[in-house]
């Protein structure tokens, strides 16, 4: 092995500060002027390895946590790759310091010492040119070789780091792989370099997908083959079509495609995706996988063609979710933590503060009414919530309740007058429930109303200033009835500003919340009230098609039924608990197990009482224990 001594490498730096040329990459000649310009080290000063108390360690190490979390598995990986090749795995923060270490236990105190540690910094500024050090300074991966190194300390490593970037594009942390003695060859690190390059890609790539959820994530890859099992890169995009993140790959193939600087990711995020593809969001869907690999290919604006791979959004976009303090009080308690209705709520609260109107649709007894009420607390208004039911009123007499009358406007007329519910409800508001029902010579009175902002009484010669908000409700499809002429379309459109979809109660995931407030509101002040647990399987495995109203009326019957303040199954209707409905649900694999298991327990495993209880004869409790193998023990 020639020898290189200390005093050459000393000279050799001194001279590339003077200008002169040397067979060195560029990427370690530039470190070595940063060292001497910048940090001010001097080369005949070598400098024992530097590593962090353990308090300042941990505090470098909970920052860069969730990344390191990302990272361990690449980490482990890799050093498989290399065991028995006596490497030493790092990864550093930003600033240099290894947070995550991964060597040979053996050579724990060489290692140490030569400050290939967890704790050891590897800054430029501290450490002098070395692999993580100048790495981060030139944000791409690099091998520093022995006397590439500006200390004469580390001259015996060779180390080889590779930059990880966030999906903002910022650089985020740095992978090396070192050895403490090596081949005298730098060559002999490509492949290292190689290795440390790819589990990098991958790293990034995990990051960008555990950060995406509710977006899109385009995969790319220049041959199809390896497309779908290891992309070169990836980016993600949100629901209008703009980038919102992006793997270190997918930042250079954007910045390529518009010819700008990939060290400037900010020309990059939030950019439209049409800007650097020959696509719109709206091609997305064909280039996810049911669609040949080789027949989604792409065209970047510079003319380069890619492979891709587009991930559909785990979840369907809502509407965002309002934090609790920014939904009014009479909206929150609306459910019990159903997604469906938490999005509503949210869209309601939006709403609320607005004089817009709004259209509730909802299958019967879902809350329409109950929503609409909460909207117009929410909002906080002087007037009031005035409710009137379309379909309830006789058609002759909806005009007159409506709009009000004059005295002895008409053959039975009051003789003082009548004010009208829209008159009530002014600086309020108006609660139209069936609006579906509404005859059609009324919906164009009413719609001068919400176009002029007045009303005209029956038999009055002027019409009145009026100031209110009007929310609507049908369980029938208004846009149905309009396109079947039933309904005026221009009403239609000034009814329906926005649309609030309640879901039926059988949809919801909050049912056990929901009836708790039932019962909650039918408990005697003072009293107890509470349901069994083979009455709460019966009431969850209803179907409701009452939805919230059939509840009520369930519960109101059955708490005035019920003894000793708890609901047994026999306080519920027929239709809940009886044999047949019982049967079908015990034969249900997934449910019946647990159902009859539940009420076994609660008589004691008493056949005879589980059997009342529950409406079925005897032989049928047998029957199903023995299919399911059902024990007091199991
Ligand atoms: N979120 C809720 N929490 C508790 N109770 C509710 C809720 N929503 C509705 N209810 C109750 O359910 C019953 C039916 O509600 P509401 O009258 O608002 O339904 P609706 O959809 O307007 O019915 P319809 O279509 O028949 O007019 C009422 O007793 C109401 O108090």
């Amino acid at each position: 092995m020639p020898m290189f001594s200390h005093s050459d490498h000393i000279r050799e730096i001194e001279s590339v500060s003077l200008g002169a040329s040397t067979g060195r990459d560029e990427q370690v000649v530039k470190s070595w002027l940063r060292c001497i310009e910048q940090h001010r080290l001097d080369p005949t000063q070598a400098c024992e390895a530097y590593i962090l108390p353990d308090g300042e360690l941990r505090a470098h190490r909970q920052q860069s946590e969730e990344l390191i979390a990302i990272a361990r598995s690449g980490l482990e990986n890799l050093f498989r790759q290399v065991a028995g090749q006596n490497y030493v795995l790092l990864l550093s923060d930003r600033k240099g310091v290894t947070v995550e270490f991964l060597g040979d236990p053996l050579f724990d105190n060489n290692l140490r010492k030569a400050g290939l540690y967890l704790g050891s910094e590897w800054s430029e500024a501290r450490a002098g040119t070395c692999a993580v050090g100048a790495c981060l300074e030139a944000g791409e991966a690099l091998t520093i070789h022995q006397t590439d190194h500006f200390d004469n300390t580390h001259t015996p490593l060779s180390c080889t780091a590779a930059p990880v970037y966030d999906t903002s594009g910022d650089l985020a942390a740095v992978l090396d792989i070192s050895l403490l003695s090596s081949p005298i060859r730098k060559t002999s690190q490509n492949l290292a370099l190689h290795l440390v390059a790819a589990t990098v890609r991958r790293i990034e790539l995990a990051n960008l997908m555990a950060q995406t959820r509710d977006e899109w994530v385009l995969r790319f890859a220049r041959s199809p083959e390896f497309l779908d099992v290891d992309p070169e890169a990836a980016i993600s995009i949100d629901g209008s079509g703009r980038i919102i993140g992006m793997t270190h790959g997918g930042a250079k193939i954007l910045a390529r495609s518009v010819g700008l600087d990939w060290r400037q990711p900010d020309g990059l995020i939030g950019q439209p995706i049409a800007r650097f593809f020959d696509m719109e969001i709206d091609d997305l869907p064909d280039l996810t996988r049911r669609r040949p690999t080789q027949d989604r290919l792409v065209f970047a604006r510079d003319g380069n063609a890619l492979f891709a791979h587009a991930i559909e959004p785990h979840h369907k976009v809502q509407a965002p979710v309002l934090a609790r303090e920014q939904i009014p009080v009479s909206l929150r308690g609306l459910s019990g933590g159903d997604p469906q209705m938490a999005a509503l709520q949210a869209k309601a609260a939006k709403l609320a503060g607005k004089p817009l109107p709004i259209l509730l649709q909802g299958e019967t007894g879902t809350g329409k009414e109950y929503l609409a009420k909460a909207i117009h607390d929410g909002a906080a208004v002087k007037g009031k919530f005035v409710a009137i039911n379309c379909a309830a009123i006789p058609e002759q007499l909806i005009e007159s309740e409506l709009f009000g009358h004059l005295p002895g406007a008409f053959t039975g007329a009051s003789a003082k007058g009548r004010k009208g519910l829209i008159e009530e409800a002014d600086g309020g508001t108006l609660f139209l429930d069936e609006i579906g029902d509404m005859p059609l010579s009324l919906q164009s009175r009413f719609l001068r109303v919400l176009a002029e902002r007045e009303v005209l009484p029956v038999g009055a010669a002027r019409p009145k200033p009026v100031n209110l908000r009007v929310i609507s409700a049908s369980h029938r499809d208004l846009g149905l009835l309009v396109r079947e002429g039933r309904f005026r379309e221009d009403l239609y459109y000034r009814l329906n500003a926005a649309t609030l979809s309640i879901p039926p109660l059988r949809e919801r995931r909050d049912f056990d919340w929901l009836l708790e407030t039932v019962v909650a509101r039918h408990r005697p002040v003072g009293e107890g009230l509470a349901v069994s647990p083979a009455a709460l399987l019966a009431l969850r495995a209803h179907g409701w098609p009452g939805n919230i109203r059939e509840l009520d009326n369930v519960i109101a019957v059955a708490a005035a039924l019920c003894q000793d303040g708890v609901i047994e199954p026999g306080d519920l209707p027929e239709t809940l608990t009886s044999a047949a409905a019982v049967a079908v649900r015990l034969d249900d694999a997934s449910a019946g197990p647990a159902a009859l298991k539940a009420m076994l327990g609660a008589c004691g495993w008493n056949i005879s009482e589980t059997a009342r209880r529950m409406g079925v004869d005897r032989s049928t409790i047998h029957r199903q224990i023995k299919r399911y193998g059902l024990t007091a023990l199991n």
